[in-house]
């Protein structure tokens, strides 16, 4: 049995980039970035008013205003620049226009009483100049958005600024996801005694799905001809397989046979790891198709896609998945043979977690308590309160 950073060591070594390929922005959200984005214009393009009032010229900030300036007239955002005639005069501007040539100073309207097509002022100084240079953000040529990067709601509008109506981003594989097991129905069936209604294959879809992969679901029973017949066909259809259940030491547990018999290299086959030790990962080379074959428990299944999967497809797409730290907020005991996954809350005081009473990786309801899984490596000695581990969280 290998370790945990073995086992990951193994998962990433298969990272896979599949190509890119160009999407409207308006479908980008979610996908990751396969070019650099730099900025087209400066940013702002132009000396924008920050403040809805007057632009006046007053050279330097510390001088008195005058008492009242002359309007010449108002310069909308939107309109082209206009250029103020007379020193001693104003012009209205309204926040988001260009400043007007000949001046360099905004007042706002709050500090002035308009009367009769002249403002007077208020105030004896400037507050300040409520301009926002031109490039004082990015100069044009600026790098903005690297390759790589995971497109948020907020790079869409970064894109939408810089003019790119569509934008490369990184291929996603295709993906099918396969429940095992004779005892598992669908959610809209009813179960008898003896049956459960599948849950992992929802999970997993669900968290695909966050990450911009629509993937196909399919169900195979117990049946090691039936596994191989089928598998066989998916193994060749699709760039990765995500398979939940059937891979521990029960009679009808066939894929690694199946696995073996389908000419599917192995990279490994159980992690010390608890839960999801039972964990079975190979590619097939032939077809270069990727096989995450996950222990049938719902939080096995879970944990091992957002600590595996997670890691191999962000290193895929050209990013990488990173955990944050937390602090154990009491000392446990070590753990000599196996590295954890535990179950936490998070105490909202001190920022620190603490394990979750649950009963095991079967335990699915528990998932709906938990802030996310604290990794424990395999250690000998205590873990201590207050220090920090790796992080996965589920919210
Ligand atoms: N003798 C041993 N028995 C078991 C071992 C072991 O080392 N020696 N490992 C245990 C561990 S740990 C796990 S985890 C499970 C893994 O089992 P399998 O991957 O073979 O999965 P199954 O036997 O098919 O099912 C296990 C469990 O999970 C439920 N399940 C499966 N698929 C789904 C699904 N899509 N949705 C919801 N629930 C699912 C299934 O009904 C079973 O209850 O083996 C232990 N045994
Ligand atoms: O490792 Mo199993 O995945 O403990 O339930
Ligand atoms: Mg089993």
């Amino acid at each position: 049995m290998i370790n945990i950073q073995k086992a990951l060591d193994l998962v990433l070594s298969q990272k896979q980039f599949y190509g890119a390929e160009e999407v409207p922005l308006t479908e980008a959200v979610g996908r990751f970035l396969a070019e650099d984005i730099f900025t087209d214009r400066d940013a702002p393009p132009f000396d924008r008013v920050m403040m809805d009032g007057i632009a006046i010229q007053l050279k330097d900030l510390n001088d008195p205003l005058r008492p009242n300036y002359p309007i010449q007239g108002i310069q909308a955002a939107g309109a082209p620049q206009m250029t103020l005639k007379a020193p001693d005069h104003c012009l209205e501007v309204m926040t988001g226009a260009i400043l007007p040539q000949g001046t360099d100073t905004v007042i706002p309207y709050e500090e002035v009483e308009i009367k009769e097509g002249t403002a007077y002022v208020k105030i004896e100084k400037a507050i300040k100049r409520f301009v926002h240079g031109q490039g004082s953000d990015s100069p044009k040529g600026t790098l903005v958005l690297q390759k790589g990067k995971k497109i948020h709601p907020g790079d869409i509008g970064i894109l939408a600024t810089v003019g790119k109506s569509r934008v490369e981003v990184a291929k996603v594989p295709t993906l099918a996801i396969i429940s095992t097991g004779d005892e598992l129905i669908e959610i809209d069936e009813k179960p008898l005694a003896h049956q459960i209604r599948k849950s992992n294959v929802y999970n997993l879809w669900a968290s695909l799905l966050q990450e911009g992969i629509h993937a196909e679901r399919h169900h195979i029973i117990d049946d090691q001809k039936v596994l191989q017949t089928q598998l066989k066909i998916l193994v060749q259809k699709f760039d990765v397989l995500l398979l939940s259940g059937g891979v521990s030491m029960g009679k009808f547990d066939y894929l690694p046979t199946v696995f073996e018999n389908l000419g599917v290299q192995k990279l490994f086959h159980r992690v010390a790891q608890r839960p999801g030790k039972p964990f079975w990962f190979g590619y097939h080379e032939e077809f270069n198709t990727k096989i995450f074959a996950y222990p049938g428990n719902p939080v096995s299944t879970y944990v091992n896609h957002l600590f595996y999967f997670k890691q191999w497809l962000y290193a895929s797409l050209g990013n990488s998945w990173t955990f944050e730290t937390k602090e154990l907020g009491e000392e446990m005991p070590g753990c000599p043979n196996l590295a954890r996954f535990i179950s936490v809350n998070l105490n909202s005081e001190n920022g620190r977690v603490l394990p979750l009473n649950h009963n095991g990786s079967g335990d699915l309801f528990s998932l709906a308590q938990t802030a996310g899984f604290l990794l424990l490596p395999q250690r000998e000695g205590v873990y201590r309160k207050g220090e920090r581990f790796s992080f996965i969280t589920i919210r």
